[in-house]
This record gives C-alpha cells, structure tokens and sequence, in this order.
C-alpha cells in the first residue's frame, strides 16, 4: 500500500478527536485539510484535530484544531483525549504532568490505572469584555443583554482560555441551540467569534446544558464548555462549588476552588488507530 499516514481516534464523552503526531509521520497540517478530515462523508469524521506531541514554549505541547480547520487555544475534552494518548504511547510516564497549549500550561491529573479518567487544573476563567474578547467598554460581560437572530437574550461571557457565551434558560434542548448557535458564534459583538452554551440549572449542584462549538456546531460534549457553564452559575450564585454539568455525552465535574481556579474531571476513551490516505495530506 502506499504510504500511509497513522491517526488516532479518541472521544471525551462523545466529543471526538483525531490525534495527528508528528513523530510517527512526518506529514505537515493543513486548515482546509483538516476540514475534509473531519467530515463524516469524505474524511473520517471528527470534532476536531489535534497536533502533537509538538514544542510550545520549549516544552510538550499539542495544538488543537476545529472542524473548520480553526485553530483555538484551549480544548477541555481535548486535553484529557491527548493526556490519554500520550500516556497510551509511552511519552509520559507519571500520574501528574503538564501539557503546554496556546493557552498556557495544563496541569493534568491521571485519576485511574487505565488512564480513562483526569483532573485537570483549567485555570482562572476572566468575564472581563477585552479577555473574552467582547466589543465594547471593557467591562464584565454578566446578565447583558444581546440581540440574537431577532430576539433579546441576556449572556454572560467569559473566556476559559477560549471564549464562551451562556445563556441560561429552561428551554435547553439540541434543537434549541442549533437553531441559536450560528448567530451566536458569529455575532459582530464577538471578534474571535464564540462558543454558545445554553444552560438550565437543575439544583445547587446539577446543570444542563447544550453545546454550540466555535468552529465545529453542535456537539455532545464539551469540556471549557463545561468549566464556562459553571463558572457562570458561580458568579452567579446559583451552584455551589462542586458542580455536575450534563450534557448529551455525559457528565462532566467542575471544581470551582477559593482562588478562581477551575478544576475539571472527566473520562476519555481511545477508539482507533487508523491508516490514513496520503491525499489528506498532499
Ligand atoms: N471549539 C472550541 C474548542 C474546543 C472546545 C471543546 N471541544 C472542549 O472540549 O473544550 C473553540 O474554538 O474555542
């Protein structure tokens, strides 16, 4: 067979990455590439991509890709697949270790013997507009009212490394944030355009939300989304510090600790290996 390029294929709670390592292939990644990979008809099917292991700041590190080929800084889910892989595959050896990203530096925490869980410290959130970013008076972006596709909403924003918009409702459904989720994502207000998640407090311990993805549209799961979402109701007062976020693929616990930072434990799961036409990437 011709040369074939190896990818991996790993999910967190149905949010799905392929994983391309420049160490097994000596291949170079592209935007529009990225995109065909990640089509379920003409590629493989995917949320995103990421890149690595690769040097950031002169340390390990990985780069992580939408489906529309953008590049975003931070990935939740995304970090605890590439923690997986790179305990998987040998690179990393111990239990606790730190993962660099465009965002910064991740500490990660391996919570069992077959690596299918972690903890991962995910920072402190800012509601601050020109952190986010959103246009304007700098000013914390909580409870503002936004026109979206017609219609009135009150957002609060934040950025965990990624920009997110939550939207609390009691109208949470996919269906909902499908509909939302494009005139969102791509509102003037937002210049590095923005993650939705609509949001239903269940109790001072539970949400629910539903997921429109910045560059990749409506997902199972995602993990800054998760982190966004109860960051929010924090701020808000509605949770206490320890909060289950529900979504389709599954439940995701946040930790939200006296400092700000923002704890974040999940499962991930590998799925394949899998042998890769060169065309993806000629
Ligand atoms: N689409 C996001 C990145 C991935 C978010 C999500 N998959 C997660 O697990 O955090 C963005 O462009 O900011």
């Amino acid at each position: 067979m011709a040369n074939t390029i190896i990818m991996s294929k790993y999910q967190g709670l149905g949010n799905d990455y392929l994983i391309l390592d420049p160490k097994k292939n000596q291949v170079q990644l592209q935007g529009k590439k990225i995109a065909l990979l990640c089509q379920r008809g003409f590629g493989l099917g995917a949320d995103g991509v990421l890149y690595g292991p690769v040097e950031i700041d002169g340390k390990l590190g990985v780069r992580i890709f939408n489906a529309d080929g953008s590049e975003s800084a931070i990935s939740g889910n995304g970090v605890r697949i590439f923690a997986k892989y790179l305990m998987d595959n040998g690179y990393i050896t111990e239990k606790k270790f730190d993962i660099e990203t465009m965002s910064g530096t991740i500490h990660v925490e391996c919570l069992n013997s077959r690596a299918t869980e972690f903890k991962v410290n995910m920072g402190k959130p800012s509601f601050i507009s020109s952190d986010i970013p959103v246009s304007g008076e700098v000013r914390e972006v909580i409870k503002e009212n936004f026109v979206f596709h017609g219609k009135e909403y009150k957002a609060t924003c934040l950025t965990v490394g990624n920009p997110h918009c939550i939207i609390f409702t009691d109208n949470v459904s996919a269906e909902a944030v499908k509909n939302l989720g494009p005139y969102v994502e791509n509102a003037d207000e937002f210049p590095e355009r923005m993650n939705l998640q609509i949001c239903r407090q269940v109790d001072k311990g539970n949400l629910e939300i539903e997921i429109w993805e910045r560059g990749s549209g409506y997902t199972k799961a995602s993990g800054t989304g998760s982190c966004a979402a109860a960051a929010a109701a924090y701020k808000l007062g509605l949770v206490e510090s320890r909060i289950n976020v529900n979504q389709p693929g599954g439940m995701i616990q946040i930790d939200m600790e006296e400092d700000g930072t923002v704890y974040m434990t999940g499962t991930v799961g590998y799925i394949a290996d899998i042998s890769v036409a060169e065309s993806f990437f000629s």
